[in-house]
């Protein structure tokens, strides 16, 4: 078996070293099997029924067309929590740099020259008192991956957390420690908090989140920070808070046209999961997720197809991506017993309106195997059908 891996964006080196090259190809082709990629915005780029998956190095995927991905039969992966630690040191950052005269210090200290520098810096310093972060309440909204460890950061600093988070993961809040209250509503946490920080995913419900009615319900003077994504918080509604002075500064990794030369809004590139560990442990943990798939079939972190794993102990393994319709397994169980295959092992899960069905059984004759996967390919509600051989 050889696959055909396509690329998009700067993906580590330590990635793709996961693919060995007797079994894969890299970039090599316009037919591949399957896409590795970042930030690529896949609503905008063709990708064909030839790819059976896609990662994404990473934790959002609102640049990738789930709904049409799922009717393809291309299962979508991400990297969970791949790059948390290092959106929750930066946030530590801009939380410092929101709230202490950092930059404007260091560039009024460059200026200085002459034998009496330090004199200078000892008289001059007192025009960049900052205040502290200890004793001050930060709202964390969402606390998944890097919410939960920003919640635990600032905790660790001295302040009083409050979270919110109506749809956290069993995993999520085992991880939150008790000393973290959660809030029930939003506006409990805007009303209470000198800063708001927010860690959601950009989906349909999240889009405006955070518009002229929240900003209206938040502290006076309260410093916002978005390392979400753009279209979470309405843009023209930020800038008619800062104008009106409820907020004092929104901190982002989300640019826009309307913030530039402000000094009000700090903008970062969107490097919030850029440091070296974080992009090797994205491109080694989607190229492992996608070998998985395609090596065995068995799907981990995906966000359109439910978690599905079974032990390859058989000589062949079917997998079958179908619509979640009653009697399926019945309908592909009947097909098998005519083609007088015996199962020696089996699997089906769901999610929303899709399912996928594992079938081992021990070797077929490669004609047998051909008709076997029409016959099953002809089900009506049956989207794809792989042999995958041990
Ligand atoms: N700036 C960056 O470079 C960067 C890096 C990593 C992640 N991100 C963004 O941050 C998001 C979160 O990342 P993560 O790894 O923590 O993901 P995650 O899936 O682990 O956590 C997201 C959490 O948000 C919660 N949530 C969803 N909608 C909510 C809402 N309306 N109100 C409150 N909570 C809500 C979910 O229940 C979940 O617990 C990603 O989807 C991505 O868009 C940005
Ligand atoms: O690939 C990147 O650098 C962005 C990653 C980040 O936005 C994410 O969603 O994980």
């Amino acid at each position: 078996m050889t696959m055909d891996i396509k690329t998009y964006n700067m993906i580590a080196p330590e990635g793709l070293a996961v693919f060995p090259p007797a079994m894969y190809r890299i970039n090599q082709t316009d037919k591949p099997d399957a896409l590795l990629i970042r930030s690529q915005d896949m609503h905008k780029t063709h990708f064909g029924t030839s790819v059976l998956a896609i990662a994404r190095a990473g934790a959002g995927v609102n640049n990738i067309p789930l709904v049409e991905a799922s009717s393809n039969g291309t299962v979508v992966f991400n990297t969970p929590g791949s790059n948390a630690n290092a959106v929750k040191e930066l946030i530590v950052a801009m939380l410092v740099i929101a709230t202490r005269p950092i930059f404007s210090s260091i560039t009024w200290a460059r200026k200085l020259n002459g034998a009496d520098v330090s004199l200078q810096t000892e008289k001059g310093k007192n025009h960049f008192a900052g205040t502290e972060l200890k004793g001050k309440t930060i709202g964390v909204i969402g606390l998944g991956a890097v919410g939960s460890r920003v919640a635990r950061a600032a905790a660790d600093m001295g302040m009083h957390v409050i979270g919110y988070d109506p749809y956290i993961s069993v995993e999520h809040a085992w991880r939150l420690s008790n000393d973290i209250p959660r809030a029930g509503e939003l506006a409990e946490v805007l009303r209470s908090s000198d800063y708001v920080t927010i860690h959601i995913p950009y989906t349909e419900k999240n889009k405006d989140l955070i518009t002229a009615k929240e900003l209206q319900q938040i502290k006076k003077g309260a410093i916002l920070l978005n390392y979400s994504r753009w279209g979470i918080v309405n843009e023209d509604a930020v800038v008619a808070a800062l104008d009106n002075g409820q907020i004092k500064q929104y901190v982002t990794d989300f640019s826009s046209s309307k913030f530039i030369k402000r000094d009000d809004v700090i903008v970062t590139p969107h490097i919030g999961g850029t440091t070296i560990e974080a992009e090797v442990c994205g491109a080694k943990m989607a190229a492992q997720t996608l070998r998985k798939y395609l090596e065995t079939g068995n799907i981990v972190n995906s966000v359109n197809f439910p978690t599905v794993e079974m032990e390859f102990a058989s000589a062949l393994r079917l997998t079958l991506i179908h619509r979640n319709v009653p009697n399926m397994v019945g309908r592909i169980t009947t097909i098998l017993a005519q083609e007088e295959v015996n199962i020696d092992n089996m699997i089906n899960r769901s999610r929303d309106q899709i399912a996928y069905t594992m079938i081992d059984v021990a070797a077929i004759p490669a004609e047998k195997l051909k008709n076997l996967q029409a016959a099953l390919l002809a089900i009506p509600e049956v989207i794809r059908v792989r042999a995958l051989q041990k």
